[in-house]
């Protein structure tokens, strides 16, 4: 490494590098250029990024060439081949000698400097005396056809160009630089093309003399297919159509490069080839001199058959398939039929399996003794340890579920529960037995009547005391708000969704007064109402599974333990339970929290109409016989169904007892 410091060198390099002539570097270093050269005027780089200089080398150097003048345009075009990768400068078009341009379109190897007299010859004028040109090359060229293209924007350019010449309307020269998503000319064509690296169309139309389209874009705008022209799809190397019309037919004389899945043009010709290298395909019509078609194909193109077409079987292109199958929808079909046949081989081998299984059992794990274990353990051959507990503990849940059931089933139930349970057709029973009996299926809480009536209305309530109206007269969430004790209460409480509420509804025949819900929970404050000045009932939220949060549960059964307990006006409290579940332990708590504070209360069963009859008597008979021994309990116990209307006359009359008496 040497001593001089970096920087030194940096700058040392730069200047070697880019002045022109030869570098004096002495032991001290760089001292300066000896002869230094003046750099060239008009260089090469210059020259073809003139923007006002429309001359092309001839060596076809002018790629980046951005020539303002429309005529140059027209006249030399740079391009490319159809092999992509060489330039070719096409030459002035010819002008014959009545000063008209010829049909042909020449490549040519030289260049010619297309001057004003060349465009005298044209056009009879030259730019300066001609209308509407001459006033700077990127003012809007739209002032004098009809439709009008938009001029110039920066980045995506939309140009059109309509030219009047010689007085006809016909004879107009477009120049059209599509942006994205637009089409190229009238002629219907699919002009969209798309590339990673350049993208470049041509529309060529002569008709006559001088009808003619050509659309270019030069790299600095990319055209992007939309989805609709080109399948959007988007190629590694670049796609490519063309429209080439000449001689005097339309859309004849066709060179069109297309993308997988577009439709070349009119003719219906479709030669979509898909490549990762290129996509290329062709096609000429010529109706006139030369109907041709050709296509090519790079050597890098590989063709990969689609499945549908029989890639995967195996065949090698289309027309092998077609061979086998006839066509393609056939190929699917077959191939779709296969695929089932082995689905359906499958599920045979697979449900085969399943019944072996089954067959055979699983083998079990044997366990064996340590020789220097001394325990005294008995160990079981044929069982594992783990399997054996957990097979023992589920049957022993099993057996004390069904000794459950069972010890319910041998319920015997005494002869007047059973004799109370038909005589007010409680239990589960059909419409046909409500009708018979003489009660009218079409009320709410049929059974709730008296029957064979002949009043088409519900006769009227026997208790006086029900027949009141039941009105709300308050709410409490703690012990405090209680309100002050007027009347004697009948408080109903009993587990979340027993029917607590649909019950004292029921009873009082005013639906609606009290609400009621399926969602368990609904009731959460003691709620208080009259029967007129004679009874106040009383609906407890529910305790036990409710949608709450635990302390919020927690504290409602606070409060009615606390009711229960303390309330002095309590007359009775109607513990309702779920015939078809019957007590529970939270139910028990109560019980024994009753009992402790000598409140008077009676069991209820509720929800009758969803078990058989028997099983009504059965848990009457059951909850008899648990709680024989309770002093506070109150005898009978009642069943109810608040939907039928089962039951509910009796507990009015057991009920309507507690009602204050009228005062002589
Ligand atoms: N089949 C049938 N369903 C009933 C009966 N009584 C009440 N239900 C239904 O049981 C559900 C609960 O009724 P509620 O009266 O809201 O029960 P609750 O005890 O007040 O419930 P909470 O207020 O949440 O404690 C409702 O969907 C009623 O329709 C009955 O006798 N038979
Ligand atoms: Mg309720």
């Amino acid at each position: 490494m040497s001593e001089e410091p970096r920087s030194k060198h940096k700058k040392l390099d730069r200047k070697v590098k880019f002045a022109v002539g030869k570098a004096k570097v002495s032991n001290k270093g760089f001292e300066g250029i000896e002869n230094p050269t003046k750099k060239k005027e008009n260089s090469k780089y210059e020259r073809n990024f003139s923007r006002s200089d429309a001359q092309v080398n001839i060596n076809g150097e002018n790629k980046f060439s951005r020539s303002n003048s429309r005529d140059t345009k027209f006249l030399r075009l740079t391009t490319e081949k159809p092999g992509f990768n060489s330039k070719r400068v096409y030459g002035d078009r010819d002008i014959n000698e009545e000063g008209n341009r010829n049909k042909s379109f020449t490549p040519r190897k030289g260049w010619k400097n297309f001057d004003d007299d060349d465009r005298k010859k044209l056009y009879g004028k030259k730019n300066s005396e001609r209308e509407g040109f001459g006033q700077g090359g990127n003012t809007r060229r739209d002032g004098n056809g009809d439709s009008k293209f938009g001029g110039r924007s920066s980045l995506n350019r939309v140009e059109g160009r309509f030219r009047n010449e010689e007085g006809s309307d016909n004879n107009r020269i477009r120049e059209f630089r599509s942006s994205r998503g637009d089409a190229g000319s009238d002629n219907s064509s699919f002009d969209g093309k798309r590339s990673s690296r350049r993208v470049e169309s041509k529309f060529r139309n002569d008709d006559g003399n001088d009808n003619r389209f050509r659309s270019r874009e030069k790299p600095a705008f990319k055209r992007v297919a939309v989805r609709g022209e080109l399948g959007g799809r988007s190629y590694p190397n670049r796609v490519e159509g063309r429209f080439r019309n000449e001689e005097d037919s339309d859309g004849n004389n066709r060179e069109f490069r297309s993308s997988r899945g577009d439709v070349g043009s009119e003719n219906s010709s479709f030669r979509g080839k898909r490549s990762s290298g290129r996509v290329e395909s062709r096609l000429r019509n010529d109706d006139v001199n030369d109907n041709k078609l050709w296509s090519r194909e790079k050597p890098t193109f590989k063709r990969v058959a689609t499945r549908a077409e029989g890639g995967k079987d195996g065949f090698k292109n289309k027309k092998q398939v077609i061979e086998k199958y006839g066509n393609k929808q056939q190929a699917e079909a077959a191939e779709s039929l296969q695929k089932a046949e082995k689905r359906f081989l499958r599920y045979k081998k697979d449900k085969e399996n399943a019944a072996e299984a089954r067959v055979v059992k699983p083998k079990k794990k044997k366990m064996g003794i340590h020789s220097l274990d001394i325990s005294n353990k008995r160990t079981d051959d044929s069982v594992s340890a783990d399997g054996d507990t957990v097979e023992k503990k589920v049957d022993a849940q099993k057996d004390v579920e069904l000794s459950q059931n069972a010890q319910f089933r041998a319920i015997q139930p005494s002869p007047s529960i059973l004799k109370f349970v038909e005589d007010n057709f409680l239990g589960r029973r059909r419409l046909v037995e409500f009708q018979r009996a003489g009660y009218n299926i079409e009320l709410p809480a049929p059974l709730d009547n008296v029957p064979f009536s002949t009043s088409t209305e519900r006769e009227r309530i026997e208790e006086s005391a029900f027949r009141n109206k039941l009105d709300f007269f308050a709410a409490a969430k703690v012990s405090s708000s209680f309100p002050p004790v007027d009347l004697p209460e009948i408080a109903f409480a009993g587990r979340s969704n027993v029917g607590k509420s649909s019950l004292l509804n029921a009873l009082t025949r005013q639906w609606g007064v009290v609400r009621t819900s399926d969602k368990p929970g609904h009731t959460q404050t003691i709620n208080f109402f009259n029967l007129g000045k004679k009874l106040a009932l009383v609906d407890l939220p529910g305790y036990g599974f409710a949608y709450a949060k635990e302390e919020v549960k927690d504290a409602w059964e606070e409060l009615v333990q606390e009711y229960v307990s303390t309330r002095v006006g309590l007359k009775r409290v109607c513990l309702l339970i779920d015939t078809k579940w019957g007590m529970k332990p939270r139910d028990h708590e109560l019980i024994d929290l009753m009992e402790r504070s000598e409140t008077n209360y009676q069991i209820v069963l509720t929800k009758t109409d969803v078990v058989f009859p028997i099983d009504v008597a059965r848990r009457a008979m059951q909850i008899e016989n648990t709680l024989k021994a309770n002093k506070s309990l109150v005898q009978p116990v009642m069943m109810v169904s608040s939907q039928t209307g089962a039951g509910i006359r009796c507990l009015r009359t057991v009920l309507s007892k507690l009602s204050r008496l009228p005062k002589l």
